[in-house]
């Protein structure tokens, strides 16, 4: 089974596109962020505070590893800080990059206070440029969120995807 890995920065729409990929295609979808807060039974602000950025990073990828029954995965925006993620993905899937402007993911997270890494001080728009350099390079598949309705997201994830 080719796994459809949804990636992406915080705010591109990987929870819910994976939501509404799951409803298309009548086909079980999980958010690895979801799944961590449920297994740990915190929010994500919490861990980071607890066990700081690299004790979340450990517990994303004993989760995206634990998922290979999952047809459609929403990972977490930092899914690709660590290379193994990467190579993980590559063999089990195909990466669907989900392309949005700065100015579209400021918009949409203006006020949010449940992503440890989108608060007040952080060097945002540095991480955003570094990332996306990131996700361009392990794209199969990419997105433009810009342009699209989430109902036309889905059709062409659908249409460049084999299911
Ligand atoms: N296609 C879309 N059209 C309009 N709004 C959208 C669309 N996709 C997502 N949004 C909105 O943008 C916000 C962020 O979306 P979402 O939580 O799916 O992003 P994410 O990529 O999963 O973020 P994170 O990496 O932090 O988990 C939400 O308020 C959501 O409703
Ligand atoms: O971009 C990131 O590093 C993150 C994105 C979110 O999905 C969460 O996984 C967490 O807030 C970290
Ligand atoms: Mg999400």
């Amino acid at each position: 089974m080719q796994i459809i890995y949804l990636i992406g920065f915080m705010g591109s729409g990987k929870t819910t596109v994976g939501r509404a990929l799951s409803e298309a295609m009548q086909e079980q979808a999980v958010d690895i962020d979801v799944e961590i807060e449920s297994r740990l039974g915190k929010k994500i602000v919490d861990i980071f505070q607890d066990e700081g950025e690299c004790g979340f990073r450990i517990h994303e990828t004993a989760t995206l590893r634990s998922l290979q029954h999952i047809p459609i995965i929403s990972t977490g925006g930092g899914i690709v800080e660590r290379q193994e993620n990467i190579t993980y993905m590559k063999e089990t899937g195909v990466i669907v990059y989900l392309k949005a402007s700065y100015e579209l993911i400021v918009k949409r997270l203006s006020g949010d206070s449940s992503r440890p890494l989108w608060q007040g001080n952080q060097e945002k728009r540095a991480l955003y440029q570094r990332r996306i350099t990131m996700y361009a390079a392990c794209a199969d598949v990419t997105v433009d969120c810009n342009k699209l309705t989430l109902e036309e997201q889905v059709d062409f994830i659908l249409s460049q995807v084999k299911v």
